[in-house]
């Protein structure tokens, strides 16, 4: 797969980038290994966080134009990108504070002695990252990895290689030694090369199931830890006492951000009978207010998906929804002329057997169900090879909170979308991987957790 930049809002052409060879990653490798046997990566934590503040300040320096780098190289609105932007530099602050006491040596009482786990970096990690938050994807590995003492050898999608090579730069600029982060212009082989590679000894992944599973099947092969982070069809569960002018809102901006290209998007909009009527007649309304444009005018409110595959992808499926009984109630095609967008769409009726039932529509497609109480709304919610995320709706806290705990997902929002912070896990089960990021959780993924015991 060749890395260029083209942008989604024109398809045009901006930049190749050149593959690296053998010889790079080898070189690359040599490096990022040197490095983990070495005082840096070894040695007190306090060397490295100072890094971590450097590269906050850093981002938050140079918002403005690291957002559009971002809004040109994958079509996400420019106020999301700012976002984007913002979020990694709070990611890379939250370690810089936090980790010496994630990585704390943690006493544990035991009649046999005095014994403690400590945490120590385990080696060079491999991380394959997607283009939908091409600075999050990233950042979300290289802070707790950085903070551990793991070197991080990272391919990210072909589609974002300007975003790939500029946070590399910006980390190489905050004072981390050549082999913390490198950046690795590579193919699929090269990567599963890496893996298998002695020196390497873990592999984390964000994307699809397919690369999920191909990568991971390439780890466990070669007895190296994995964590996946994968797709998601999340519910959206609006109970019948849920404010639903807040509902509705929320839900707009649940299924429309970064033109629905979020695995944590809500998908699945699971609404209690006797508001359903209401609900999807304003959540249609606000459709229709929807603004499709450059996602660099602030106006915009729908950008273009990520490639004109993405969208033609995203066609077939809706097509084929249809084609299978579903009720096309708004929106339901791409848009005509210059770049990738899709409109905002609605599908209702949609049966079992409809493959759209169990798909993850990767784009502003939204899908009604209409149920008749919680238990019928948990069924249909759990009733889904993924479990990522969800929300749930509804005034009454312990109502929600009590399906909140059914619903079959790593992470469940109540009264919000499924949103992200640095200092909560974020990961699912199912089809939709395993292992946690962010958080105490993520910085333990790829350390040794060593006990140690002093013998009565
Ligand atoms: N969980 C999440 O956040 C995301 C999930 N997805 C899911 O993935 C689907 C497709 O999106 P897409 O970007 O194509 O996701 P992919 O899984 O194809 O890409 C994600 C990353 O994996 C790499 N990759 C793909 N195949 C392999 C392989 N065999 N070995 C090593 N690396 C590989 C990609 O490289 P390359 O770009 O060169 O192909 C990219 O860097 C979406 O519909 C969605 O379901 C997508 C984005 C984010
Ligand atoms: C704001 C939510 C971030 C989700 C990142 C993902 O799609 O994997």
């Amino acid at each position: 797969m060749a890395y260029q930049t083209v942008n989604p809002a024109n398809n045009k052409l901006i930049k190749e980038y050149a593959s690296h060879t053998d010889a790079d990653v080898e070189a690359a490798l040599k490096t990022a290994d040197a490095l983990y046997h070495s005082e840096w990566a070894k040695g007190s934590i306090d060397k490295r966080l100072p890094v971590l503040h450097k590269l906050a300040d850093l981002i938050d320096s140079r918002s403005e134009e690291l957002a559009k780098i971002a809004s040109v190289e994958m079509g996400k609105l420019i106020e999301q990108s700012r976002a984007e932007v913002k979020l990694c530099a709070q990611i890379a602050r939250y370690y810089a504070d936090n980790a010496k006491q994630h990585l704390a040596p943690v006493k544990y009482p035991s009649e046999l002695g005095e014994a403690w786990v400590e945490h120590h970096p385990i080696g060079v990690v491999m991380a394959v990252e997607p283009w939908n938050f091409p600075y999050y994807q990233l950042m979300r590995v290289l802070a707790p990895n950085l903070a551990a003492g793991n070197p991080v050898l990272a391919k990210h999608a072909s589609i974002v290689p300007h975003c790939a090579e500029t946070f590399a730069h910006l980390v190489r600029e905050a004072g981390a030694p050549e082999g913390a982060w490198t950046n690795l212009f590579i193919s699929s082989d090269q990567v599963a090369k890496i893996i298998a590679d002695d020196r390497v000894q873990g592999a984390a992944l964000t994307g699809s199931e397919k690369a999920g599973s191909v990568v991971a099947a390439q780890a466990a092969k070669h007895l190296k830890k994995s964590t996946l982070e994968l797709g998601g069809n999340d519910v959206f569960v609006v109970l019948d006492d849920a404010d639903l002018e807040k509902a509705v809102k929320i839900g707009v901006n649940a299924r429309l951000a970064n033109a629905g290209q979020v695995c944590t998007a809500a998908k699945r909009f699971i609404v209690h009978e006797k508001v359903a009527e209401q609900f999807l007649t304003k959540y249609t309304e606000a459709f229709k207010q929807v603004k499709i444009g450059d996602p660099l005018d602030a106006s915009t409110t729908l950008g273009p998906l990520s490639s004109k595959d993405a969208r033609e992808t995203l066609t077939k499926q809706v097509n084929e929804a249809v084609k299978n009984g579903a009720t096309l109630h708004y929106g339901g095609k791409p848009v005509a002329g210059e770049g990738s967008f899709f409109e905002p769409t609605i599908l209702t009726h949609i049966s079992r057997d409809n493959p759209a039932y169990f798909e993850e529509f990767f784009g502003p497609v939204a899908q009604i169900y209409v149920v008749k109480n919680d238990d019928e709304a948990v069924k249909l919610a759990n009733d889904s090879h993924y479990g990522l995320g969800g929300a749930v709706f509804s005034k009454d806290i312990e109502r929600a909170k009590k399906m909140a705990s059914k619903i079959e997902t790593g992470m469940v929002w109540i009264n919000w979308l499924t949103d992200t912070a640095a200092e909560l896990p974020f990961g699912g089960v199912k089809r939709s991987g395993y292992g946690r990021e962010l958080s105490d959780l993520g910085i333990k993924e790829f350390v040794n957790q060593k006990l140690v015991v002093i013998r009565r």
